[in-house]
């Protein structure tokens, strides 16, 4: 997405709450997109499709070069994250726009979209998409792995060939999720609803085989809001849970805004310190190396591990990903204190610098080096036939680049043996058939 970055102001001017100060304050934050909903005839209105169309396609794009994409929602509690997120059945939100994932992809060989469903309520991990009451209720275990980093052990993945089905499975997982009637809001959200698509697409790129797979992730967060204590002790509990997630979250997000703000002043020092003269150099780059970093400054630990949350996010909010945060903030001047929070935790993410790379599969990566690999030999093959026409000259060398291209010839051939029958190929094989895509 390239960064149009306008500048906003809030002030404390014409607020009506008699306990305000009248103070005048102009603070500002920097954005990429700003949208006003709150009055359909407003000029200025900002549609469902409008969002979508600056970021749900952005979140598409991302997914189809292979890039993994976390879009979520943050604020207050009744400021909009789940109309935002999900919708209502008259003006659908960003996730079941998104849903229809497989509109948006032309000349693929075969995709596969399996989706899942999950809520973190009181700091445990519930599937919304389990069937059986039972299987609903019970909490599933949050692992890490080596490379693939964290993920929920047993959470149901599901397939859908069209439209109609992912609708019906997202609303499945909307009914299932737990809300409640709090002071702002008779049907807030008290867990943290993500919704993952794992998107892997496979391609013939000049015949030559190219795999990608990227998960979106899309989450609904779990507002934030004072703690009453006339509330009754599942709301409490509930909330000191939800306030807990959301604040390892604030810290999570300021420890990985500084980290990257330090690398970059980092980067810049030594790129300064390049262009300058040999003394600088050397002056500048020891005390940064002797520091580790930062001129003698360490990188923070980043607690990930404090909320499920974090946890699961971890890739998204200082990984391997394209992240998208959306701030919803309520227009009302009772809610200063809540925007101006849901702001400044805004600004800090939008320091955090991740590193997305495309996903490709190693063994279609190998497969198509070792083919660029073996059209090189060739040509070199036939260049150095016709400079050397007689046979004699050219024998032993020949007999060396055509034993390295059978070599290679071999390797690709056990590659694609390889890639067609891995595990998750074989055990969906009734799901991966030719589709030819079109666009909507
Ligand atoms: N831009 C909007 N246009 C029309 N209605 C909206 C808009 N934003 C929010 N609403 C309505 O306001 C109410 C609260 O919104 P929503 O449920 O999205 O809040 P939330 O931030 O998810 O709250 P919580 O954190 O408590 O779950 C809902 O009835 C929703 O339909």
């Amino acid at each position: 997405m390239p960064p149009q970055i306008f500048s906003s102001a809030i002030t404390l001017d014409g607020r009506t709450d008699g306990a305000v100060d009248s103070r005048e304050k102009l603070l500002e934050f920097c954005f990429d997109y700003c949208y006003w909903s709150v009055d359909p005839a407003d000029p200025h209105y900002a549609s469902q499709e409008e969002v979508f169309q600056d970021l749900g396609v952005s979140v598409l794009s991302g997914a189809s070069e292979g890039y993994n994409v976390c879009l979520f929602a943050y604020g207050q509690t009744g400021s909009g994250k789940t109309y935002t997120m999900m919708g209502t059945p008259d003006s659908i939100g960003l996730t079941p726009r998104i849903c229809q994932v497989h509109h948006w992809i032309q000349d693929v060989v075969f995709s596969l979209c399996p989706r899942s469903f999950l809520e973190i309520y009181n700091e445990r991990v519930r599937d919304l998409l389990r069937q059986g009451e039972q299987k609903k209720r019970a909490s599933l275990r949050v692992r890490e792995h080596p490379e693939k980093g964290p993920y929920v052990q047993d959470l149901s993945q599901h397939v859908v060939s069209d439209c109609k089905q992912a609708m019906d499975l997202l609303e499945e997982g909307i009914a299932n999720r737990i809300t409640a009637a709090t002071h702002n809001h008779d049907a807030s959200s008290r867990s943290h609803a993500i919704f993952t698509i794992q998107y892997t697409q496979a391609t013939l790129e000049n015949n030559l085989p190219s795999e990608t797979v990227s998960k979106i992730n899309l989450v609904d967060l779990a507002g934030s809001e004072r703690a009453d204590p006339h509330y009754c002790r599942d709301r409490l509990t509930e909330g000191s849970n939800i306030n807990k997630s959301l604040v390892t979250l604030g810290i999570v997000i300021s420890a990985l805004a500084q980290n990257s703000q330090m690398s970059s002043s980092c980067q810049s020092i030594n790129s300064m310190a390049s262009e300058g003269d040999g003394s600088m150099v050397g002056s500048h780059s020891s005390s940064l190396s002797g520091g580790g970093g930062g001129g003698g400054r360490r990188h923070c630990f980043i607690p990930y591990r404090d909320s499920v949350l974090t946890w699961l996010l971890k890739d998204s909010l200082g990984g391997n990903s394209k992240t998208i945060m959306i701030a919803t903030v309520s227009p009302s001047a009772n809610s200063y204190n809540e925007t101006l929070s849901t702001l400044r935790y805004a600004a800090h993410a939008r320091n955090i610098v991740n590193k997305p790379r495309v996903n490709e599969d190693a063994n279609v990566r190998l497969i198509r080096e070792l083919r660029e690999e073996i059209d090189r030999l060739k040509s070199m093959l036939l260049s150095f036939e016709m400079r050397n026409p007689s046979p004699s000259l050219s024998d032993e060398r020949d007999g060396n680049l055509s034993e390295i291209v059978l070599q290679n010839e071999l390797k690709v051939t056990q590659g694609r043996h390889r890639w067609l029958h891995l595990p998750d190929r074989q055990c969906s094989s009734q799901l991966i058939k030719p589709v030819f895509f079109h666009l909507i």
